[in-house]
């Protein structure tokens, strides 16, 4: 037996394992690490996150990955450079930070790598009638491996479109794994670039739990604030806190195709993007709006997307006097305006809290959740979970770089 595959098993057998989960996401602001000691598997799944950093992108590393991020047309040859510097970077960057937290590599089982998705294509995104779903993901995995000399699992998202899924989200097989509960209903929202949310009813079985991208979360406030204020994003939505909501265009925009399918559905920043801003600004006849009065109304879209999404979800299974704990994680956790907004529109059946009130900080649980899905792969038995829809397949997930 290969020394690599030896090794792999004699993790898989371990009691527990350390697995480093990676996520850099659609906001492009870094690449989150989080360092998990994992034990069992399934619904037994039991994960101390013992570390957790960001690594802020430098502007040149966001200025590389903005060149082919959502874009239909990409230079090829720059595309075919930067997924394999890519990876060599994340690798600099998981040994830089052991390094500083005086972990050495070899202790560490393996790695789950996400990816920095670069286009998300569900079938009802894009015009090819010949082609069904599709998504990218880069910083090759091998890279990864040969830098840090750690066996690193990747590019997840392909299984769940091969066995018939959009290849996202896959937040809800880690959230069912570790937050399912029997006594309460809960519901997970994340709100990075675009928000999801994943419906698990009290005692629920894996064929029950919805999971689904809602829309823009920070995605569209983000590249208003780069492009008219030259910051990142809207710190505490204090510029939104400055301007007046304007109704016409929120309606404009909540008028969006996607805001209105049915759920389970995926999207991204090719669709949720400042070009459908300025649709909805010259349908709402709201070219002439102030840049915070556009924020304002921004903000207050994404509060309504998330609560009308929250209030459809759940209000089939919500008993009279029953109630649900929403977990929320993602940086528009740190939006105190858009959370005010989210609690305000909810009915008073909703107690909405950090995901930190279940342990896993708001900035570190979808670095986890891949943590989970290698975890999965290692040891998880597919027949522990039974799925039926199309996007709750029992499959294993992930391609297996070695270091060498
Ligand atoms: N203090 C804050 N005030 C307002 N917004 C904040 C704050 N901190 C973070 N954010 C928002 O959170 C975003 C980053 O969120 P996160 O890292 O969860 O996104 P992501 O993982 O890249 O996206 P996705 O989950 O869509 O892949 C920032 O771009 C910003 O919009
Ligand atoms: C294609 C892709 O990278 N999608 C991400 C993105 O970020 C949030 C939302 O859009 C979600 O669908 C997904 O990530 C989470 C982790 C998921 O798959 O559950």
């Amino acid at each position: 037996m290969h020394n690599h595959i030896k090794r792999l098993v004699e993790s898989a057998e371990k009691e527990s394992r350390l697995i480093i989960g990676l996520m850099s996401g659609t906001s492009l602001d870094g690449l989150d690490i989080a360092l998990c000691d994992i034990r069992g598997c399934g619904t037994a799944t039991q994960v101390k996150l013992l570390q957790f950093t960001t690594c802020e992108y430098p502007e040149h590393v966001k200025e590389k990955v903005r060149q082919v991020f959502a874009q239909s047309l990409v230079d090829l040859e720059y595309l075919t450079l930067l997924n394999g510097w890519l990876g060599t970077y994340h690798g600099q960057l998981i040994v830089d930070t052991l390094a500083h937290w005086g972990i050495a590599n070899h202790d560490i089982d393996v790695i789950a790598s996400h990816g920095q998705t670069i286009y998300h294509s569900p079938a009802h995104q894009h015009q090819y009638s010949e082609f069904g779903n599709g998504t990218l993901q880069i910083a090759d995995a091998d890279h990864i491996a040969v830098a840090t000399r750690i066996t690193t699992l990747s590019d997840f998202r392909q299984k769940h479109i091969a066995a018939g899924g959009e290849g996202a989200p896959l937040a809800h097989y880690g959230d069912y794994y570790y937050f399912s509960s029997k006594r309460e209903h809960r519901l997970l929202l994340n709100i990075g670039g675009i928000a999801n949310l994943t419906w698990l009813p009290k005692n629920c079985a894996f064929s029950e739990v919805l999971c689904s991208d809602i829309g823009a979360g920070n995605t569209i406030m983000d590249a208003y604030m780069q492009r008219h204020f030259q910051v990142m994003y809207d710190q505490n939505g204090e510029i939104a806190k400055s301007g007046k909501v304007n109704q016409a265009l929120l309606d404009s925009l909540m008028a969006a195709t996607f805001i209105k399918r049915d759920m389970p559905k995926t999207t991204g920043p090719e669709v949720f993007n400042l070009a459908l801003l300025s649709q909805a600004q010259t349908d709402s006849n709201t070219d002439h709006l102030s840049h915070n009065d556009v924020m304002a109304t921004l903000n207050m879209f994404s509060a309504q997307v998330i609560a009308e999404h929250i209030t459809l979800l759940s209000s089939y299974v919500i008993q009279v006097n029953e109630s649900v704990n929403v977990y929320v994680s993602g940086g528009g956790y740190h939006n105190t305006l858009l959370m005010a907004q989210v609690r305000a529109k909810l009915s008073s059946d909703y107690n909405v809290m950090s995901s930190q009130a279940l342990g896993i900080s708001p900035d570190a649980k979808e670095a986890v959740l891949f943590a989970i899905l290698a975890n999965e792969t290692l040891v998880g038995e597919s027949t522990s979970v039974k799925g039926e829809s199309n996007q709750n397949q029992p499959i294993t997930m992930g391609k297996i770089s070695f270091p060498d």
